[in-house]
């Protein structure tokens, strides 16, 4: 089944073309690395398929998604685990475990260092359910135990039957799909 298709797509930002005539399709399992240079459009096709831009052209349709980017999207004063708790994510224990939150889950989200606040992104991803995830530089900020437990549990979220699009400068563990921007 396709968690994500894409046909034809186009991208204006800042009145530059960034890309056109882009195919995208993404299945079951599937994990579709976007590469490129700085400032090639990787962050704006992911925003893009989060619908938070729209395409110039082109057709874009998915399933239910969940985005982990810059923003933090939890509430500072709440301490980490009702912070995460706030988006009623099905899966929110397994993430906190997975990311290795559990001990963290008391201290407020305003005191969490930068490693930390990214495995909080990524957990409040794992913890949605949903079937889509799109990283937007995952890897940034982790030490070497992160990105073995997000290696890990995107494994398993393939495995389950789920999907990732991820843009990164760094390659990424597992059998990655590579599409390359700005060529
Ligand atoms: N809010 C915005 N308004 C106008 N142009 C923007 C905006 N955000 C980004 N851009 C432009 O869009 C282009 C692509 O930016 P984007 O962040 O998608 O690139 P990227 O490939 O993710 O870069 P990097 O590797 O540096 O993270 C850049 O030229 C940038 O200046």
């Amino acid at each position: 089944m396709t968690l994500l298709e894409g046909r034809g797509l186009a991208l204006i930002r800042g009145g530059r073309l960034l890309f056109e005539g882009l195919d995208l399709s993404l299945h079951r399992g599937g994990a579709l690395h976007l590469a490129g240079p700085n400032g090639c459009g990787k962050t704006s096709l992911i925003r893009l398929v989060a619908g938070l831009l729209k395409p110039a052209a082109g057709k874009l349709e998915r399933s239910e998604a969940a985005l982990a980017d810059e923003g933090l999207a939890l509430d500072l004063d709440l301490k980490l685990g009702k912070a995460l708790a706030f988006w009623n994510g099905p899966k929110l224990a397994d993430a906190m475990t997975a990311f290795g939150l559990d001990p963290l889950a008391d201290v407020p989200v305003r005191l969490l260092s930068t490693g930390q606040a990214k495995r909080a992104r990524l957990a409040r991803v794992m913890a949605s359910g949903s079937p889509l995830w799109l990283l937007d530089e995952p890897v940034n900020g982790l030490d070497g135990d992160g990105v073995r437990r997000l290696s890990a549990a995107i494994a398993a979220h393939q495995l389950a039957g789920g999907a990732v699009v991820a843009a990164s400068h760094v390659a990424l563990e597992g059998d990655w799909q590579r599409l390359e921007l700005g060529r």
